[in-house]
């Protein structure tokens, strides 16, 4: 980083000789070079020597004003023996340098028409200026580094006339100006591209062949604009291939005469107004840049606006300030003396135009706070990112855990699916050909007859039972796996560090397995009662038959006095036997046929099939009940005797009603008195029996939406399920318990519920996952 707090703006003085006119008048010497950096304005006059009696005598003109005898220092002060070649030698050879290691440079000439500020700017044929001069070094230059680095070089000539800007090279304008981040801009001014030093001086006299001219008293070539000719530079490193552009720019103001000096009439003198307005701006800025203000009135005229960045900007600015040392322009020399001086004043900031340096300390303090601040708060948005991606790895593995889980269980219920379905088939199967060879034997035994196709019927059932049975024990290896598998997966499970969401998680699947297990049972034993019920009518409406046969034939022996004593005993033992409790059919036909006996006693046969009916679904409801806690297909019992024992499982009382859970420790049940040993394991058991049904989803997603487990969160959730559960019931509008009551009882507390008697038929217990999941959230 290179840069320097110097004095960017170097004034130089130039004082021309006397011109013609000049020569021809009766004037004087007002500017008197002392050195090479002071010169005197008006100086006192050079006397004639005078003696009297042979002493000096000093000579007064009481008439004249008194000289100023002003010192000034400037960088430089070029008298009138200086050439342009001097003038570039000294002050724009080093600024060719500083272009070309980036820095923008501005060189303008300022003074009174006449004053010798074009003769210094462009000169002649003969005594080229400083424009061509610093051109052709800069061309030599760029020629001599072009192996290190790449020039692209274009240029702009503009002229400012009557405040309007025009395009010098095309003569095109007025063209607008507007402020951008890199500054002041002229709209619509494109770049002349320039391949050599011959090519730029011809645009340069192109330029100036299409400047703005007029003849006035004080020039017979007065340059009425300000001319600006602008040399834009980008230098690419052929190493690095860093990047940087600069501008050199060559100003060639207007006279700043005073207008009653070149006695300007009518366009003249508008032009002078506004030569005079445009370089009053241009006195403005330079004053308040001196006195180190912080607002700088650039906007005043175009021609501010376009030096902005030569005058206070990041600019090494070189001010020519031409001069005549004639009398005759005494005011105009003052003026530009004056406006030389308080430019010498101006200091500024220099920067190169890539990085920045020898900024004020307050600078770096602010700069190292800002970026404090913002490593502070990268250094927190990296700490939430890393945590929202640790959630997110959690979130992964505990998915990733789940569909392991999944599809385990899935494998298991698939087996266990078919092992109670195969075993289901042989139960039923075995009864019906139980049911066939009783059939048979007594239609053998009353009417000495075989029923037609029974024998190859009965093989066929034996047939397809033997065809499961040799099934069975292949699904039952498979079986074996499939829970090794699963016991596996639960002790990797246990090593796991998301042991305790997944144990609930299993503990939910272990319930739909359950579950699962108990709808297989419960078709099977839909299916069985349904054929035992069709058997018992069958054999009913048989029995009706066969005695009213035997009533006619008793009554015709009676009669005919035919009555033998076997038959009479016959009749006697059949009477005996028809009665409600004794029958050899199973307990299921027993209760329904009993219920028909009760219900045909009333005389009304269309209720009595209705009341049959209703007595099997009944049967059917309370042996599913039942099947929930005994598990008839579960058991190896698969012998043609067992194969409707497992119907002799009594009911029980119409009064219990029980909540679905095969769990014994964590079945809610009416009276809880059940221990626990920890709290929140309890809990989290609990609330996996409440939301069992069909509602992995919903366990799931409450899983993952909840890492970590908090018991009194836990507490709420079982609450919240348990009432809900508590009011479906008793009754839909009747709280029997408060949550805490009920949070209690959870927790292996006494609180025993007082209910009453149900009287209707119990409901189907359902527990309201709905209503729970809205009072856990
Ligand atoms: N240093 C000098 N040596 C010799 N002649 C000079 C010098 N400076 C100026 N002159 C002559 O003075 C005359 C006026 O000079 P010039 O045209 O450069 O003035 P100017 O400041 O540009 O005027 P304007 O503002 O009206 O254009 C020219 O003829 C020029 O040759």
């Amino acid at each position: 980083m290179t840069g320097e707090k110097t004095t960017n703006i170097k004034v130089a003085v130039r004082v021309r000789p006397y011109n013609e006119r000049e020569m021809e008048q009766n004037q004087r010497c007002i500017v008197k070079v002392m050195d090479k950096s002071t010169l005197l304005f008006d100086p006192d006059e050079e006397d004639d020597e005078f003696f009297f009696q042979g002493t000096k005598q000093h000579y007064r003109d009481i008439t004249k004003r008194m000289n100023k005898k002003l010192s000034m220092d400037f960088d430089r002060v070029f008298d009138i023996h200086n050439t342009n070649e001097d003038l570039f030698e000294e002050c724009t050879a080093p600024l060719v340098d500083a272009v070309l290691n980036g820095y923008n440079c501005s060189v303008f000439v300022y003074g009174a028409t006449g004053a010798g500020k074009t003769f210094t700017m462009l000169g002649s044929d003969v005594y080229p200026g400083l424009t061509f001069l610093t051109m052709r070094d800069l061309f030599e230059k760029i020629q001599s580094q072009q192996e290190l680095r790449k020039f692209d070089v274009g240029c702009t000539y503009l002229e400012v006339y009557n405040e309007q800007v025009m395009n010098l090279l095309t003569k095109s304008g007025p063209l607008k100006l507007r402020e951008d981040s890199n500054g002041v801009v002229v709209s619509g001014l494109a770049l002349t591209p320039i391949y050599s030093a011959d090519e730029l001086l011809r645009m340069l006299a192109l330029g100036n062949s299409q400047r703005t001219q007029h003849p006035t008293d004080a020039n017979a070539e007065s340059s009425r604009s300000h001319a600006i000719f602008q040399v834009h530079i980008r230098i690419t490193d052929r190493k690095t291939d860093t990047k940087r552009t600069v501008k050199l720019s060559m100003i060639d103001l207007a006279g700043s005469e005073r207008a009653a000096s070149t006695r300007g009439i009518g366009v003249r003198f508008k032009e002078g107004a506004s030569i005079n307005k445009s370089l009053l701006a241009l006195g403005n800025c330079i004053n308040k840049l001196a006195d180190g203000l912080k607002h700088i009135p650039y906007r005043d005229s175009n021609l501010t606006r376009i030096l902005k960045d030569s005058l206070g900007g990041n600019c090494r600015t070189l001010m020519v300030a031409n001069v005549s040392m004639s009398s005759l322009t005494y005011e105009d020399t003052y003026n530009t003396l004056k406006y030389a001086s308080r430019a010498k004043k101006i200091r500024s900031t220099l920067k190169q135009n890539i990085l920045k340096s020898k900024l004020p300390t307050e600078f770096y303090v602010k700069k190292i706070d800002e970026a404090m601040a913002e490593n502070a708060r990268l250094q927190e948005r990296l700490k939430i990112l890393e945590s929202a991606s640790n959630t997110s790895t959690t979130m992964d593995e505990l998915k990733s855990w789940f569909i392991r889980i999944d599809n385990t269980y899935s494998a298991v219920e698939q087996i266990q699916t078919q092992v109670i379905g195969l075993r289901s088939r042989i139960k039923t199967l075995n009864y019906r050909q139980l049911v066939e060879k009783e059939f048979e034997q007594l239609r053998k035994n009353v009417f000495q007859e075989n029923i037609p196709r029974i024998t190859d019927y009965i093989s066929n059932l034996n047939t397809q039972i033997e065809k499961y049975k040799d099934e069975l024990p292949v699904w039952r290896g498979k079986q074996e796996v499939a829970y090794r598998e699963l016991e596996k997966l639960k002790h990797q499970i246990k090593e796991s560090k998301h042991n305790q969401i997944l144990y609930c998680y299993l503990r939910t699947k272990d319930r739909e397995l359950e579950l699962l297990k108990k709808n297989v049972n419960g078709s099977h034993y839909a299916a069985m009662s349904q054929d035992l019920a069709d058997n018992s009518i069958l054999l009913r409406e048989s029995l009706m038959l066969g005695c009213e046969v035997l009533q006619q034939y008793y009554e015709h022996c009676e009669k005919s006095e035919k009555l033998t004593p076997g038959l009479q005993e016959a009749y006697e033992r059949l009477r005996q036997k028809i009665r409600p409790k004794e029958t050899t059919l199973n307990v299921l036909a027993k209760d329904s046929f009993a219920n028909c006996k009760r219900v045909h006693s009333t005389g009304d046969d269309d209720d009595d099939q209705d009341e049959i009916k209703e007595s099997i679904k009944r049967s059917k409801y309370l042996l599913d009940e039942k099947g929930l806690q005994n598990d008839g297909l579960d058991t190896e019992s698969d012998s043609d005797q067992d194969a409707h024992k497992t119907f002799f499982k009594q009911p029980q009382s119409l009064n219990e009603t029980r909540v679905v859970s095969s769990h014994p420790v964590s079945a809610l049940n009416v009276t809880v008195t059940k221990p626990s040993n920890e709290a929140h394991q309890r809990i989290v058991d609990l609330l996996s029996d409440q939301n069992v049904r069909g509602n992995t989803e919903k366990i799931r997603k409450a899983l993952l939406r909840s890492n970590t487990f908090t018991t009194q969160g836990l507490q709420r959730s079982v609450a919240a399920a348990s009432v809900a559960k508590e009011n479906l019931k008793y009754s839909a509008n009747q709280v029997r318990k408060s949550p805490q009551a009920l949070i209690a009882k959870a927790l292996g507390g006494n609180a025993v519920l007082t209910r009453k008697p149900l009287t209707k038929e119990p409901p189907k217990v359902k527990i309201n996952r709905a209503a729970s999941f809205r009072l856990k959230k």
